[in-house]
């Protein structure tokens, strides 16, 4: 017991031993002024979300139903991945592409910065769980935060509150995740519209499956069942229990055959997941249904194949780019109101406005930066990483099964970067190594996704660079090892995709969005092997006429230019291929030096 009582935590609506254990432990730490336990009801979003009209944090929206406009302090706009460490026993189980301290060093820093944080503030316990709680194991989370901007979008991105903490019941296991702004407040000091600290930690804890972030509000830095629970600490645990938590969106397509296919696509950050997920198809007879747009837990079920659930309840999609003519489906779901927008400008009419949601801006806007805005602005109206933060649930193609938690049964997976040059529209993978080869050499251009320079051409292997819990080694190792434990005609194929080649005038060579229907559409006339293809070095490339380019106006010329395999180009990667894999020494899987030995003599 504490000598003066903080309301909250001597009654809580649970037994929970170790919970209620750590609760107080993090409570005595931080010193909050009150415990709340969320409860996830909407009395609750209501008094929260008016909370933070009242503070200055949330502007409601007259033009969309309970809806609410946020700009964060300008330093506080994205992943921290210089700030994000794994901290494993073992400084080799970190590898070579994550930052990492020992554990206790850790603690005992973070320890001094959350001693008395939380005071002035309200410590609220976000019970949550990733995934269906019906599920066989449901994937239980504890988030405690003295932000009411985090409770209110964890309500929207993860199933929370009093269902769950009921479902953990006394003794159900769950990863504790601990968050503070690192902003506490003097006795009568005036609070500002979003506190954040300069000073920032995102730390996980993979052998403890644990969590601690601190000093940020931002998004996968401070939700934290979304990128430090559902990859970075996923990810380790699917390493030890043989599954995959991947940075993924799923979706359903269904042909004019009326045959149904559940394709999985791995992309970097700013690089089109949520895009491709709610596609709306150009060519006739197609259909697309949303599953996930961010992140996919993949098992084997008992008929060998690999099954997919979204471990997600909301989507906190890029604002900038997403449009009526880009992505009809995010609007439609955005427009069902429900939302939270961070970082896009402001309408006078009580409206969001972002750089292309429509081709002709409004007049006047308040930007993300609060300050007047015409189109003869100097800077964009809304900061390139903004977002909208919307229930899934309304998204108008929501496929019904994203709630099964079996999962669906995957026969494709996509790999995709975002690469002016060298890589093709599509490519198929020979094999499964092969297409593990094309994931741990995934390339693409650094966006504002996270902090730090943008444009410029990294390794992302997987798409997972900053989510790979462990040794990425390791993980490329998980890979090989899951193609060689499972049937192999059950395997889903592997695709290398990248919607982003540009021509010499540096336009897009592809048009993109809705038209990336027609690459699905070869995938899938590849897996029924009715599409034809060309062997090339790296892989196999449709032929001229394979891919259905009808109607798009495209010239041949631009066709074939979007399909190219540049030898020349290709001759370019293999040294920062080499130099990328000797990074992982022996932890890098031989086959991977194998693969690399094919594309050099091939290309020779
Ligand atoms: N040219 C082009 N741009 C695209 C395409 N798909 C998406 N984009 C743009 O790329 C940006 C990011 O797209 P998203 O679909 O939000 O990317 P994401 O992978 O979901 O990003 P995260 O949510 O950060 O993981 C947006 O500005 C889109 O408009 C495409 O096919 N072609
Ligand atoms: O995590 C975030 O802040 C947003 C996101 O989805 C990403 O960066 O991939
Ligand atoms: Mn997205």
């Amino acid at each position: 017991m504490t000598s003066v009582a903080t309301p909250g935590l001597d009654n809580a609506p649970t037994t929970h031993a170790r919970l209620l254990a750590w609760v107080r432990e993090m409570a005595e730490l931080t010193q909050p002024d009150q415990v709340v336990w969320v409860d996830g009801t909407d009395e609750e979003w209501e008094r929260l979300t008016q909370r933070l009209v009242d503070a200055g944090t949330f502007t409601r929206l007259a033009k969309k139903p309970n809806s609410f406009w946020c700009a964060s302090d300008p330093s506080d706009v994205a992943r921290v991945e210089d700030r994000t460490f794994i901290c494993s026993v073992d400084e080799a189980d970190a590898g070579p592409t994550n930052n990492w301290m020992a554990p206790d060093e850790m603690k005992a820093v973070m320890t001094e910065l959350y001693r008395g944080s939380m005071r002035g503030r309200t410590m609220y316990v976000i019970p949550f769980c990733m995934g269906p709680v019906e599920a066989e194991n449901p994937m239980f989370g504890v988030e405690l935060t003295d932000s009411e901007y985090v409770v209110v979008s964890m309500r929207v991105m993860a199933r929370i509150g009093s269902r769950i903490l009921e479902a953990m019941g006394t003794d159900r296991p769950f990863v504790p995740a601990m968050h503070s702004l690192g902003a506490p407040l003097a006795d009568g000091q005036e609070d500002v519209p979003w506190p954040c600290s300069q000073t920032k930690y995102i730390v996980h804890f993979p052998e403890e499956r644990a969590i601690w972030s601190y000093g940020s509000g931002y998004g996968g830095n401070a939700l934290l069942g979304k990128k430090c629970y559902s990859l970075r600490i996923a990810s380790a645990m699917a390493r030890d229990e043989g599954w995959l938590a991947e940075h993924m969106l799923i979706l359903k397509l269904t042909s004019p055959q009326q045959k149904t296919y559940y394709v999985a696509g791995a992309f970097p950050s700013a690089c089109g997941k949520t895009n491709l997920a709610m596609l709306e198809p150009t060519i006739p007879g197609w259909k697309v249904e949303t599953i996930g747009d961010d992140i996919a837990w993949m098992r084997f079920g008992e008929d060998g194949r690999l099954y997919a659930i979204n471990p997600e309840y909301g989507l906190f999609g890029v604002a900038p780019g997403t449009g009526w003519d880009t992505n009809p489906n995010a609007m439609r779901t955005i427009d069902n109101g429900n939302s939270v927008f961070t970082n896009v400008a402001l309408t006078d009419d009580g409206d969001v406005w972002w750089e292309g949601m429509t081709e002709e801006p409004p007049a006047h806007l308040t930007s993300w930066k609060k300050q007047d805005w015409t189109p003869d602005s100097d800077e964009p109206s809304s900061h390139p990483n903004s977002r909208f933060c919307t229930p899934i649930t309304q998204c108008p193609i929501l496929a019904p099964e994203y709630t099964d938690p079996k999962g669906v049964p995957i026969s494709a997976i996509l790999f995709g970067g975002r690469r002016k040059t060298t890589i093709p529209l599509v490519t198929e993978a020979r094999d499964w190594n092969h297409g593990v080869f094309m994931g741990a050499t995934l390339s693409s251009e650094t966006t504002a996704a996270a902090t730090g320079a943008v444009g410029v051409v990294r390794r992302d292997p997987f798409a997972m660079l900053p989510f790979i819990g462990y040794n990425a080694g390791d993980y490329f190792g998980h890979w090989v090892e899951t193609g060689k434990m499972h049937d192999s005609t059950k395997l889903p194929r592997i695709f290398y995709v990248n919607w982003f080649r540009r021509d010499e005038d540096g336009g897009f060579l592809w048009p993109g969005f809705g038209e990336n229907s027609r690459v699905l559409k070869w995938v899938v006339e590849r897996l029924e092997g009715t599409a034809a293809a060309e062997e090339t070095a790296v892989g196999h490339v449709p032929t001229a006429d394979s891919l259905d380019v009808s109607g798009l106006g495209m010239t041949e010329d631009q066709v074939r230019k979007a399909l190219a395999v540049d030898k020349d180009e290709w001759r370019q990667e293999i040294p920062q291929i080499t130099e990328w894999f000797e990074k992982f020494g022996d932890k890098l899987p031989s086959t991977m030096w194998d693969e690399l030995e094919i594309l050099k003599s091939r290309l020779a």
